[in-house]
């Protein structure tokens, strides 16, 4: 049986996985993104053979193609440098502001040791000699540098004065721009604001968009003949109804073809089974990024029936854990946020005259939202339950 699957035999349906988790290796041209990749592609040109220099902020929900576009220009610039002379002095830095930490700091940091390709300490400088190092890298060349998940940067203190030092340096820097939080601008202060280029809207794709989308992935990455028009349809339509978001959308196909290998065709079930994987994994992940004390009252919960006892138990845990608890008010509008999230479930009961009421809680994915707020718990304070 393990032989038949690792050789990849009869019914197997993943052609090539590759297009699944490194797309931007297979796939030559973005669709739906082509106006966008040109706009910005004028304005390099202008940038490095006339020195007109500009600034660009990517905009769209996640999942739009914002970051796939701006590797794809990356990599095609590093392939024209080969071919024109006017390219050999441009240097590019890719920095993910939230990934390297979000703070000004961290991000110069990051951006300074990528266009000296030198190290740059982390600590003990200021940003202003930070802003220095990057102006001496850039010397006699000219940067592009892309910041994505830029407002995490923004909304620091002094985030936005970071970005208005690299438009307004006395070098040669054109900045890219990414966020998926499209009020960004409402965090910069005007003068920033005077300084950035324009927005580049990046529209949710519709249903017609992602299976297109999808049939291309499924042309480079699948077998002719395991998925049908139907299948890439369903899984489109589903994901449109999210926002337009073509990560899910290949998340599922790539997912459903997995479920499907040896099965030889993708059919609706392993679509459903891909979605309620999803749908869980997305439940982890918004318990790992809940505030800290809502992780202790989740916790509390997963532990009583009402809320009451709710309470007792999350004061031990405080107790334990040397925190001050929150007050039984506070802890209760927590409870009821988590129902709001859809984490847990509320259930008022009036006793009668007597007993007023009572709010029970029902959490419906009990083990694995303890499986997951264990784990966090333990890797981020060092405590196991
Ligand atoms: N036009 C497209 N053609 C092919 N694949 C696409 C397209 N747009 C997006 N994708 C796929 O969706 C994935 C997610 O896109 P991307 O990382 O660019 O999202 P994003 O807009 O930057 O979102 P986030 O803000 O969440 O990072 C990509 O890795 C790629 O697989």
């Amino acid at each position: 049986m393990i032989r038949e699957t690792l050789k990849g035999g009869k019914g197997e349906v993943i052609k090539n996985p590759k297009v699944f988790i490194d797309p931007i290796s297979v796939f030559t041209e973005i669709p739906y993104r082509e106006d966008i990749i040109k706009e910005t592609a004028i304005s390099i040109r202008y940038f490095v053979k006339n020195d007109v220099r500009f600034s660009n902020l990517f905009l769209g929900l996640t999942g739009t193609g914002k970051t796939f576009v701006v590797r794809y220009i990356l990599n095609e610039i590093e392939e024209v440098k080969k071919e024109d002379e006017d390219y050999r002095n441009v240097i590019q830095a890719y920095v993910n502001c939230r990934e390297v930490g979000g703070t000004p700091q961290a991000v110069l940091s990051v951006l300074a040791e990528k266009l000296t390709n030198d190290i740059v300490p982390k600590h003990g400088i200021n940003l202003g000699e930070y802003i220095e190092k990057i102006k001496n890298a850039v010397e006699g060349k000219k940067a592009i540098v892309y910041l994505d998940e830029v407002d995490t940067l923004v909304k620091r203190r002094d985030g936005d004065i970071v970005l208005y030092q690299l438009l307004r340096a006395d070098a040669e820097i054109s900045v890219i721009m990414i966020s998926n939080d499209i009020n960004v601008r409402d965090y910069m202060e005007p003068r920033v604001l005077s300084s950035l280029g324009p927005s580049v809207i990046f529209k949710p794709y519709d249903a017609e968009q992602l299976k297109e989308i999808l049939s291309k992935y499924a042309e480079y990455g699948l077998f002719r003949g395991t998925y049908n028009d139907e299948i890439l349809a369903y899984i489109a339509a589903i994901s449109a109804k999210e926002h337009g978001d073509a990560r899910k959308a290949v998340n599922l196909l790539f997912r459903a073809a997995q479920l499907a290998s040896g099965e030889g065709i993708i059919r609706k079930e392993h679509v459903d089974r891909a979605i309620v994987e999803y749908e869980q994994e997305r439940l982890v992940e918004a318990i790992k990024s809940l505030p800290f004390h809502y992780k202790l009252a989740l916790r509390a919960s997963l532990d009583s029936e009402d809320v009451v006892t709710a309470h007792k138990i999350y004061v031990d845990l405080c107790n334990k854990l040397k925190q001050r608890p929150l007050s039984y008010r506070r802890f209760s509008d927590i409870i009821s946020e988590l129902d709001m999230f859809g984490i847990i479930k509320i259930k008022i009961l009036n006793k009668g005259r007597a007993g007023g009421i009572r709010k029970y809680i029902e959490v419906p994915d009990r083990e694995k939202i303890m499986k997951a707020l264990d784990e966090n718990l333990a890797e981020e304070i060092g405590y196991e339950y």
